[in-house]
């Protein structure tokens, strides 16, 4: 009994000195064991315990079990970590180090609610005093971001403000009006649950894995195809060694498209996406074989777009690419409603028009300012043929014999007053109107921006194609906001009103409304302003 005792005590020695150090995976190890022989040792029927054996071994078994949750917690290995916790919990309930180790985990998996109830149940012991100032930072974050995903009043103001300088701002994972259904574009998609608002957030989600490299435009061909490559691989291990730590990570990546039979996959419930929502022990131990995981990311995957970089024109040459899961239900459209932007590793996804309830949600995965035969092939390299609204329109458009000539007419330099001006005469002809002309407009915005940007096109043309204003509202009707349109209306705006006299106030808050269909509802009406005139810059 003694020998066991000491051996106990040596082990606890060695974890303890491993742990200090930071050697996470050798600490676990020596906590296993010692784990497994405080087991043994309890469940002993020869052993005869006293009380007071037994409960010391308890105390020593139940350290145990929350210094190794602690150590796989740094792992970021968290399902086990929150299992050292439970084991811990049954013998000591009350153990004020399993309960801060615990609500940290908590905490690491956005179950923000439950982690405040850890933190609050640790600030009650009344031996702990000493450590009430780091609970209480912890009580205060989950107060804020269990109030920050019950809301969604986010808002990033600050560290835009900042240049988007810094870490940027810890966000709370977010699930609006929205749920999955069946989707009459392919397979499910994601719908509006109620009438929305041009900027209303619907959505944010923190990637299961993102990886980022910088890839200088200026470099060869070949050494950027290279550090793309480097970056796909590097993505892909980091979503394995997701997927081998946390089992729902693998169950949920499971529920998503791999791009075959789509019509015949099961509606999952959202709910099983709220990290508040289903317990992982619920969820089955099912395999992934790598090829289906591949042909997952495939269709799923998509490259960040920085908002840094789209502002300021920073960061540009940094690429990333990642894997949100629950965004990865939300279909395509040439005509989206809505936008996504990245803040960190979280991705947000606002409305970028109004939008009413059953309708489903899309956005853009790729540049829908461009000519219906380029997005085909963009559609085709994504593995599917586009089944919007604008895409059926168009098709039966472009291939008019006049509509062929007119592309055939941009690859060669033609006057571009020339252009927008035939395909204005064209859609009156063959009676195209309302959200048509928009569509239209929208194939051909590198036309028609190239016109309304220069002075000299305008002097040309200016009397025989449609008012700048009309046109962009068209576009905007058409495919929602984007940069290239604020862009155009603010130069328009400088034009107008000349550079030092300001921008008039009905002006200025069509613009603001563009600027929240960009960028969403998640920055101070001051801040929106900012960015939205150094774009016209
Ligand atoms: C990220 S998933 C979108 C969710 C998917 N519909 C599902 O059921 O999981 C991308 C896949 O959806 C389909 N898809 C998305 N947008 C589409 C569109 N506009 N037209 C046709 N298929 C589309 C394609 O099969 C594509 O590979």
């Amino acid at each position: 009994m003694e020998e066991e005792e000491d051996r106990i005590q040596n082990l606890r020695s060695k974890a303890t000195e491993l742990l200090l150090r930071k050697e996470w995976k050798d600490s676990i190890e020596v906590y296993s064991e010692l784990i497994s022989l405080c087991h043994d040792q309890i469940s002993n029927p020869h052993q005869n315990l006293d009380p007071n054996n037994l409960s010391k071994l308890k105390k020593s078994l139940c350290l145990a079990l929350c210094n190794r949750a602690e150590a796989r917690l740094n792992l970021q290995d968290y399902p086990q970590a929150l299992q050292d916790c439970n084991e811990a919990s049954q013998i000591g309930n009350t153990h004020f180090k399993t309960l801060l180790c615990k609500g940290k985990i908590l905490l690491s998996l956005n179950q923000y609610g439950l982690a405040l109830d850890c933190f609050k149940k640790a600030s009650l012991d009344p031996n702990e005093l000493e450590n009430s100032e780091m609970l209480n930072g912890y009580l205060e974050k989950c107060k804020k971001f269990e109030f920050l995903s019950r809301t969604g009043a986010i808002d990033i103001s600050d560290w835009v403000l900042n240049k988007f300088q810094g870490k940027p701002p810890e966000l709370a994972e977010y699930i609006g009006s929205i749920d999955i259904k069946k989707s009459d574009i392919s397979g499910r998609g994601l719908f509006a649950t109620k009438n929305l608002d041009c900027g209303n957030l619907l959505l944010v989600t923190k990637a299961v894995a993102v990886e980022r490299a910088i890839v200088p435009e200026s470099v060869f061909q070949d050494s950027k195809e290279q550090a793309q490559l480097d970056m796909w691989k590097n993505f892909i291990d980091k979503i394995l060694e997701s997927i081998k730590k946390c089992v729902r990570t693998r169950d949920l990546i499971c529920k998503l498209s791999n791009g075959e039979n789509e019509d015949q996959l099961e509606v999952p419930d959202i709910d099983l996406f709220r990290p508040d929502g289903e317990d992982s022990s619920t969820f089955h131990d099912k395999k992934i074989d790598k090829e289906k995981l591949l042909n997952i990311l495939d269709v799923n995957s998509l490259v960040e777009e920085l908002i840094s970089a789209k502002v300021l024109g920073k960061n540009s040459d940094v690429h990333g690419i990642g894997l949100w899961i629950l965004s990865s239900f939300i279909n395509h459209s040439c005509d989206p409603n809505v936008r996504r932007s990245h803040v960190g590793d979280h991705m947000m996804i606002h409305a970028c028009r109004d939008i009413k309830a059953g309708e489903e949600l899309t956005f853009a995965y790729f540049d829908v300012f461009t000519p219906f035969r380029d997005r085909e092939e963009k559609a085709k390299n994504w593995g599917f043929v586009c089944k919007c609204k604008r895409c059926n329109l168009e098709k039966g458009v472009c291939s008019n014999q006049e509509m062929m000539e007119i592309e055939m007419f941009l690859g060669k330099g033609l006057d571009n007053g020339g252009v927008v001006y035939r395909l204005e005469e064209n859609m009156r002809r063959w009676m195209v109107r309302g959200k048509g002309k928009g569509y239209l407009r929208s194939s051909f915005w590198r036309v028609y921006s190239e016109v309304y940007e220069s002075e000299r096109s305008l002097r040309k043309w200016g009397s025989k194609v449609p008012l700048m204003e009309n046109v962009l509202d068209s576009v905007v009707d058409a495919v929602g906001s984007d940069e290239r349109i604020v862009k155009l209306l603010m130069k328009g705006l400088k034009r107008k009103n000349g550079h030092n006299k300001g921008n008039g106030i009905v002006e200025m808050e069509k613009v603001m409304k563009l600027g929240r269909g960009l960028y969403g509802k998640i920055m101070k009406k001051q801040t929106l302003r900012t960015i939205l005139i150094q774009l016209g810059n």
